[in-house]
């Protein structure tokens, strides 16, 4: 059996017995910082209990990829694989002579009169390809007192966390084998405390939170803690509010009170009076402060501590019980994971920019850029990085669209990316795994040839004008369902307009204007009297389009804005309510009709420059008086005078499976299916939440079945049908199946192009075969 190993003596090479949590302290105990003692059951420990339970090789050979044994989308079946799981730990014996080393451990620990632990699960990460991201709560440490079997049992519980039904489907989602993961125990005294808190350290700030007790109120979310905010500089406090602490929690002591049912913890409701004081004396304030600026000399900026003040004999004495510097909220690995959102792998530095942060002028060439989200004001700013890291969004977010049109990688949907990774990193983006690698300076300079060689190479699917050489596409089939291009960049043109496709199917004009607004909502333009202004830029920007693609249909989609884009719009009017819904599509037409007239007076003079392939998509319509007050709005700007000018509308939201045949009678002469909003609203997901992204499947059968049903519904009506959505690109093998429906026309993004055109061949050749053979049975 491994040996425990005690905080104050954890070499480097332990790291991976002890576990991220321990290792990270023994460094600090060992440097003279305040750590309560401890020592750290190891990893190996664990692996040992483990082999010697009957179920254990079945259960963790397979997981987390099993469909046999667990399937992680069936809750109950999983609730019940963990709690058999969970039952078998912690019924199981330990291994021979463990149990008498930590109690001897305990025993010789200082303050033999303590009379509880804290069990604390301290992970050992996998391999460097397997990140973990931020786990922080999902293992629960365990407290108990000084007793054999209380102790025992601890240790089990602890190890059984791994197992509990969130943790497996954690590590199914983090697509984590549960063979690479293991865990060290730290032990330590568990203390009363006068009182405990977190410190959160930036170059900007010093946060610190404070309440009475011990620590678990705030971790649990129990209590509204003081909070300080420090000048890391001098030290001064710039600003302290009270907070609301009803509640503090201690240890009990059988000695203190005679329980019916005794606890480890105690409850105690506060009274007024303490309520309204501070938790943190000024003495207690002053050190904490110290020893922040000491840590920032040693470990840098940036780092949380969570700390707590000690009942000792006579006075408190203060101890920090956990530390996470942005390194190491990535244990031990250099990999993060989101959502891969664009194809491709780069490296470079990163530019990370905090919601808190303004915007910055500009962005250095050939930076990751690291950010919240990608709202409209940050478009500019785009043309020249090489890959995007989101902290929100889902595959059909804004960020994910334009990186795939702009051929670069993003992962989206990395949970506190901007704290994590910091600006001068050098970072490795796959986007297509959804993983973000630190690349070590030694590391790179063995490997890196010229970046921009390396990252093209690098790139899964070459760029574009590669892939599609004009010499290519010459040799593909021909295919009878039209191929569109989704675009919305001017600047992509020039890679769309050699592509094997019969024109766009999707111009996103919110994405396509962003470049031209200077970060003002068109409203303020027209309120400025600069109307004529922004309807020459928008004019030119269209123009650009149906000139290029002159013989092809361009099918222009009026704006649609979602209300959290237009926050980042000066002075654009929004509802103080956040919603996925609000004001969207033709209903704010309705609401205030000048924006989308300067778009269709835009639109009349490209028609006026000679050009008579552009037509309009009206997005979101909900009811048929939506589309009829545009469709006057459409005749008073004399667009339906060019005889081939074609008014659609977008299929997503899900009145239409019903309205349809109303629709056409008032008017529609195609519409096109987006099947983002269209699976967000007839399986309630909001498409934005990158943490939702297993639940939105623009393939479920729900789905499929109304895509089907607006296919035939529109052969009926005889209109076209096409589909402008993700679902193809996402879900290639539908393709077939839109095909044998009789889809007119399906658009893409230009990353997607080729896979669909050949996929639609395919299918189509498939229809022809299956025809011919009937034709010759009969
Ligand atoms: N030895 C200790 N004595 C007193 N309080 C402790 C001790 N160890 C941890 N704590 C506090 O108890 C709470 C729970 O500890 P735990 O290790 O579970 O931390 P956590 O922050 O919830 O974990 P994680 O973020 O790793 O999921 C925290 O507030 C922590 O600071
Ligand atoms: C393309 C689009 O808007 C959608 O699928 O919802």
């Amino acid at each position: 059996m491994d040996k425990l190993y005690w905080l104050n003596q954890i070499k480097l090479q332990d790291r991976t017995k002890v576990g991220d949590k321990a290792f990270q302290l023994s460094k600090l105990i060992q440097r003279g910082y305040p750590v309560l003692p401890g020592f750290v059951v190891s990893a190996r420990v664990m692996q040992e209990f483990l082999e010697t339970l009957n179920s254990s090789e079945a259960l963790v050979a397979d997981l987390p990829y099993s469909s046999f044994h667990l399937d992680v989308a069936n809750w109950r079946q999983l609730q019940q694989v963990a709690r058999l799981f969970r039952q078998e730990i912690t019924q199981a014996n330990l291994p021979p002579g463990l149990l008498s080393s930590i109690l001897e451990a305990v025993r010789e620990q200082e303050g033999t009169d303590d009379h509880h632990l804290i069990f604390r699960p301290s992970v050992v990460a996998p391999t460097a390809k397997q990140g973990l991201g931020n786990i922080s709560g999902l293992l629960e440490s365990q407290v108990c007192s000084c007793d054999e079997e209380a102790i025992a049992l601890a240790l089990k519980q602890t190890w059984s966390q791994m197992f509990r039904a969130k943790s497996l489907l954690y590590w199914q989602w983090a697509g984590i084998d549960l063979r690479q993961i293991n865990l060290g125990v730290l032990v330590q005294p568990y203390r009363n405390a006068i009182a405990s808190g977190v410190l959160n350290a930036t170059s900007f700030e010093w946060e610190i939170l404070a309440t009475w007790g011990l620590g678990m109120s705030i971790s649990q979310g129990d209590v509204l803690p003081d909070v300080f905010y420090i000048q890391p500089d001098t030290g001064n406090v710039r600003e302290q509010q009270i907070g609301n602490k009803t509640i503090a929690y201690r240890t009990y002591n059988a000695a203190s009170i005679m329980m019916s049912e005794p606890s480890d913890i105690i409850t105690d409701l506060l009274a007024e009076e303490q309520q309204k004081q501070y938790a943190l004396t000024e003495e207690y304030l002053q050190q904490l402060i110290h020893l922040a600026s000491q840590l920032v000399k040693e470990i840098g900026a940036n780092f949380t501590i969570e700390w707590t003040i000690s009942y000792e004999t006579t006075t408190g004495v203060l101890y920090i019980t956990q530390i996470n510097t942005p390194q190491s909220a990535i244990p031990n690995v250099s990999s993060i994971k989101g959502l891969g959102a664009a194809t491709g792998r780069v490296s470079a530095t990163a530019y990370a920019i905090a919601n808190s942060q303004p915007k910055p002028e500009k962005i250095p060439k050939g930076a990751i850029l690291v950010l919240p989200s990608i709202t409209p004001d940050w478009l500019s700013l785009l043309q020249h990085v090489a890959g995007i890291v989101t902290e929100q969004g889902g595959l059909t977010s804004h960020a994910a669209i334009l990186a795939r049109e702009l051929s670069i990688p993003a992962v989206v949907n990395v949970k506190d990316a901007t704290k994590i990774i910091q600006t001068g990193e050098r970072l490795q983006i796959d986007g297509d795994r959804g993983e973000i690698y630190r690349v070590a300076r030694g590391e790179e300079e063995v490997k890196q040839e010229d970046e921009s060689v390396q990252n093209s190479k690098l790139r899964n699917t070459p760029s574009l004008p590669h892939s599609l050489t004009p010499s290519l596409s010459s040799h593909l089939p021909i295919i009878a369902t039209q191929l569109l291009v989704n675009v919305s960049q001017p600047s992509a043109i020039s890679k769309v307009h050699s592509l094997p496709v019969d024109g766009v199917g999707l111009l996103r004009s919110e994405l396509m204007v962003l470049n031209i607004l200077e970060g003002k909502h068109p409203s303020v333009w027209i309120r400025e009297g600069e109307r004529v202004q922004l309807l020459e830029r928008w004019y030119d920007a269209i123009a650009q389009f149906a000139s290029v693609f002159e013989t092809k249909p361009v099918f222009y989609r009026s704006l649609d804005w979602r209300e959290s884009e237009l926050r980042s719009l000066e002075s654009s009017s929004h509802t103080p309510v956040q919603s996925v819904l609000g004001e969207r599509g033709t209903y704010s037409y309705l609401i205030n009709p000048t924006v989308f007239e300067l778009e269709l007076a835009a639109l009349a003079k490209v028609q006026k420059a000679g050009y008579s392939n552009i037509h309009l998509l009206l997005p979101f319509v909900r009811t048929v008086e939506e589309f009829s007050f545009c469709r006057q709005k459409v005749e008073q700007a004399k667009l339906t005078q060019v005889r081939q000018f074609q008014l659609w509308i977008m299929a997503e939201v899900p009145s239409i499976l019903f309205l349809l045949p109303e629709y056409v009678r008032a008017g529609v002469q195609g519409i096109s299916i987006g099947t983002n909003d269209l699976t967000q609203l007839l399986l309630g997901v909001d498409r934005e939440q990158g943490h939702l992204a297993k639940a939105f499947n623009e393939s479920h059968p729900v789905v499929m079945d109304a895509i089907a049903q607006l296919i035939k519904m529109a052969q009926k009506a005889n209109i076209p049908c096409s589909l402008c959505g993700q679902a193809p690109v996402l879900y290639p093998e539908i393709i077939e199946q839109l095909v044998r429906w009789g889809i007119t026309s399906i658009s893409v993004e230009p990353e997607a192009v080729e896979r669909t055109y050949r996929a639609i061949a395919r299918a189509e050749q498939r229809v022809i075969l299956e025809a011919a053979r009937r034709w010759l049975k009969d």
